[in-house]
């Protein structure tokens, strides 16, 4: 949908501009502040395309979650629809296209920080690369293309909470997209569960899968799911592409694909939507080359060796980081 037309609907669903205070904009999110908040519609407010949530804070203020693409030219469209001038007068943020690659936690289910953690096997994998860490991303930021401004401290706290996909700070409460979208994808010979090597991946069929994932998303507060498989390189990347705005997180078993594919890498790095790394077996404890994962820097979370089981850890674990349930 128009950015202008979304900035609309946004300004109607807050009670209309004369209900409108103060604007300012951050990486992800449109900061209103209200005269009056019992006017805003928070259904409303959800039903628009693009809007991912919508979060409360303090008395009058309301925050319109859109993600890093589209938050900034629906601002633009807001301020020139309101008259309204942005609060500090400076934009935030805007040009980095995707999360930087997360390290992946490999830690018991205990692990601490709020964040989810990884399943996986204790040893350290080896990374193609090595991790980006916060700091570097916002570095990058400064210098790179499309880049408005990073310069301060609760820039860059906001820029690490959407790195590290952190929970929101204390006061805001977070309301999930109605109507939250999964995607799972699975590689090359997934569809041959049961037979391929049995001990292994089980005995389960691939339709047994299928419907694991979708009854563990139904569960998990996903209104849908998608079960893609594929033998094709090419094909998953056509799926990751066209997941833009059409879901809300992948979980992805790429089977072989994983430790060799930098473009599936880079499509799940271009699309930025959350996505968590499942694998069948224990990588970590197999032959050495099945330690490599290339989409393991593009998703926030790794679970392995949980058998088909761990697809329904990884979906859990989705919903929780997109704050459904
Ligand atoms: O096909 C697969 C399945 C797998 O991704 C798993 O689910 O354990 C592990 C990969 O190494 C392998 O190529």
């Amino acid at each position: 949908m128009d950015k202008d037309k979304i900035a609309e609907l946004v300004i109607d669903a807050v009670g209309g501009t004369g209900n409108i205070k103060a604007n300012g904009v951050c990486m992800t999110r449109l900061r209103l502040t209200t005269r009056d908040p019992s006017k805003v519609d928070d259904a409303s407010l959800l039903a628009i395309p693009g809007v991912l949530g919508v979060r409360h804070r303090g008395g009058a203020g309301v925050e319109v979650v859109f993600g890093p693409r589209i938050v900034e030219d629906v601002w633009r469209a807001f301020v020139a629809r309101t008259g309204i001038p942005p609060k500090d007068g400076r934009t935030f943020f805007a040009g980095v296209g995707g999360r930087a690659a997360q390290p992946v936690v490999h830690s018991p289910s205990t692990a601490s920080g709020g964040r989810p953690k990884a399943v996986e096997a204790p040893s350290a994998p080896e990374r193609p690369g090595g991790d980006s860490s916060a700091k570097d991303v916002t570095e990058a930021a400064r210098t790179k293309g499309g880049v408005v401004k990073v310069d301060s401290q609760e820039d860059i706290a906001a820029l690490v909470q959407l790195l590290d996909g952190s929970a929101p700070d204390a006061g805001e409460t977070p309301r999930p997209h109605a109507k939250a979208a999964l995607l799972v994808i699975n590689g090359p010979n997934i569809n041959m569960l049961g037979v391929r090597e049995p001990s292994i991946y089980g005995t389960h069929d691939y339709h047994y899968l299928e419907r694991l994932c979708q009854k563990a998303a139904r569960e998990a507060g996903f209104a849908t799911c998608e079960v893609f498989q594929s033998n094709h390189e090419g094909d998953i990347v056509d799926k990751i592409q066209e997941a833009l705005g059409a879901f809300d997180g992948i979980v992805i078993n790429p089977a072989a694909y994983t430790h060799t594919s930098v473009a599936i890498l880079d499509a799940l790095k271009a699309v930025a939507l959350p996505a968590v790394e499942v694998h069948i077996s224990q990588v970590d404890q197999r032959e050495g080359f099945r330690r490599i994962s290339f989409v393991r820097l593009a998703c926030f979370e790794t679970v392995a060796g949980l058998g088909l089981e761990g697809y329904a850890k990884a979906i859990r674990d989705l919903a929780a980081h997109i704050g459904l349930g």
